[in-house]
C-alpha cells in the first residue's frame, strides 16, 4: 500500500506535513522517530482508523492495491478486515479465547459452519504461535491469560480475517522482554503471509524485526530506505542524530 503526500490534521494544528511513503508486500516496514513526530498518526491514516478521533481530518491519498482507501464509498469496516491492527495495549474482548478470534471472521461472513470457523479459529491461534498454550480452554476468558498471551491472541483475531496489512502500533511496550522476544520472532513469521508496519520506540526492535525503516521527525518524513542502510548509513544527519541516541 501507498501514502502520497499524506497530511494529517487536529483540529487547526497539521501534524503530519504531507508523508509519502510506500509499503511493500511482505515486508516489516517500521516507523521510528522521537515521541510525537507522527509515526502513530500515520500508522493510524492506513486503515482510516483517525476517523475515529473527533476533529482529525486526512489529506492527501492513500491506496491499497490501487483503491483509494479514503473513497467515500469503500466501507471502511471491510478496509479494517483488509488492515488489521495490534495496538500497544493488549485489548482482547470481554469473551473466551475461541469468541475473541472467531469474530471477525463471524461478522464479515467468511465462514460457512461452525466446523469452517473452528478451523479459522485454529489455523489464526497457531499462525499466531497461541494454539498449544490455549488448546484445552478455548472458552476460557481472554483477558485471563498472560499479556504477552494476551497480545498473541489479538494478533490471532487481527489475522483472523486474512488482512492485507497488519498494522502494530508499539505492540510490545507493555511486555516483558521475553514476551518481546516471541511476538518479535512471531512478526518475522507473519511477514510470509502478511504485509507488517510496526511503530516502535526501540531501534533495536526496528533493526531485529524489520527490512525497511521509516524514520520521521516532527511531523515529516526525514528518511527511509533499507532498514540496515537506516542504521549503518543514514545519508540524512537528523537521522544520523537520532540513531547515535542524539535526539529524542
Ligand atoms: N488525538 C489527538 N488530538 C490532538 N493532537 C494529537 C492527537 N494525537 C496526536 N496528536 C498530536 O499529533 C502529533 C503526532 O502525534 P503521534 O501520536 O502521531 O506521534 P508519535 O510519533 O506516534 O508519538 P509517540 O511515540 O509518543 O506515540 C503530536 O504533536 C501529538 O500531540
Amino acid at each position: 500500500m501507498k501514502g502520497d503526500t499524506v497530511k494529517v490534521f487536529y483540529g487547526a494544528k497539521e501534524a503530519l506535513h504531507g508523508v509519502s511513503l510506500e509499503i511493500e508486500r511482505n515486508r516489516v516496514t517500521s516507523l521510528i522517530g522521537p515521541s510525537g513526530c507522527g509515526k502513530s498518526t500515520f500508522l493510524r491514516c492506513l486503515n482510516r482508523m483517525n476517523d475515529t478521533i473527533e476533529g482529525c481530518r486526512v489529506e492527501g491519498r492513500i491506496t491499497l492495491d490501487d483503491d483509494d482507501i479514503y473513497d467515500p464509498s469503500l466501507d471502511v469496516v471491510e478496509l479494517r478486515a483488509r488492515v488489521g491492527m495490534v495496538f500497544q495495549k493488549p485489548n482482547p474482548f470481554p469473551k473466551s479465547i475461541y469468541e475473541n478470534v472467531a469474530y471477525g471472521p463471524k461478522i464479515h461472513g467468511m465462514v460457512h459452519s461452525k466446523s469452517e470457523l473452528d478451523e479459522v479459529v485454529v489455523s489464526s491461534l497457531r499462525r499466531a504461535g497461541l494454539f498449544e498454550e490455549v488448546k484445552d480452554r478455548l472458552n476460557e476468558p481472554g483477558t485471563g491469560l498472560s499479556g504477552g498471551q494476551q497480545q498473541r491472541l489479538c494478533i490471532a483475531r487481527a489475522i483472523a480475517t486474512q488482512p492485507e496489512v497488519l498494522l502494530m502500533d508499539e505492540p510490545c511496550s507493555a511486555l516483558d522482554p521475553i514476551a518481546t522476544a516471541v511476538i518479535e520472532e512471531l512478526i518475522d513469521e507473519l511477514r510470509e503471509n502478511f504485509t507488517i508496519v510496526i511503530v516502535t520506540h526501540s531501534m533495536q526492535q526496528a533493526a531485529r524485526v524489520s527490512q525497511k525503516t521509516a524514520f520521521f521527525h516532527l511531523g515529516n518524513l526525514i528518511e527511509e530506505g533499507p532498514t540496515e542502510q537506516i542504521f549503518t548509513n543514514p545519508v540524512n544527519k537528523q537521522t544520523q542524530d537520532y540513531i547515535m541516541g542524539r535526539i529524542g
